[in-house]
């Protein structure tokens, strides 16, 4: 489904360059976990931005369902992260003021569905990690975990293709989130990154 081929990345500030990946190369397949495990600063998160179409490659191709990006625009990649993507970040990037119901409504508000269906869907996907008691708490009022199941919920709420998971420590919401994936849909592949 995704084939990263030779994909390098470089950080430029000023005069400093920093390779953060280095002719990476990788093939996953539908239904497929993976876990990219390594060392603090060795590139897992670059990755997944790349992946994720957070961030360009500079040179190397990711291939998504057979077609290369090459040649994408940034309506493509836009379209791409809409539909196809679901991203749990390193540090959930959850919105402080706003209710968990308003922060994983959110994310369905640049597909053209009407605010009731809005509302519920994320409903739904909040009692789906379990928050379906607490939709009018703000993230500042949960815990971590809590914070990480709302993320889960955000990142799975359009029902994407492909869940990214920048997820430092918990294996339990790992599993958690893998068995979701798979009731929800007999096609889901999800990736993880586990520092
Ligand atoms: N925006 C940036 N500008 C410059 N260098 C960066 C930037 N982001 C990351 N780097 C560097 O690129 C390398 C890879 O960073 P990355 O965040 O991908 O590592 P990581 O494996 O995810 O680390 P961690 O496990 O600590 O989250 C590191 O050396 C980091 O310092």
């Amino acid at each position: 489904m995704l084939q990263i081929k030779g994909i390098s990345k470089q950080y430029r500030t000023g005069e400093l360059v920093q390779q953060a990946l280095n002719d990476v190369s990788l093939n996953l397949r539908d239904n497929e976990f993976v876990s990219i495990l390594g060392p603090s600063g060795s590139g897992k998160t670059t990755l997944l931005n790349v992946i994720g179409g957070l961030d360009r490659y500079d040179a190397g191709d990711l291939v998504i369902n057979g077609i290369s990006t090459k040649e994408y625009k940034d309506r493509d990649w836009d379209a791409y992260r809409n539909h196809t993507i679901g991203f749990v970040f390193q540090s959930y990037n959850l919105i402080p003021h706003q209710t968990i119901l308003a922060n994983v409504e959110l994310a369905l508000t640049i597909g053209g569905i009407s605010r009731d269906d809005r509302r519920e869907r994320a409903r739904k996907a909040l009692e789906e990690v379990g928050l379906g008691d607490q939709l009018h708490k703000k993230p500042n009022q949960m815990s971590g975990g809590q914070m990480q199941r709302v993320a889960i919920a955000r990142a799975l709420v359009n029902d994407p293709e492909v869940l990214l998971a920048d997820v430092k420590w918990s294996m339990v919401l790992i599993v958690y989130c893998v068995h979701s994936v798979q009731k929800k849909r007999k096609k889901g592949t999800l990736y993880t990154n586990r520092t």
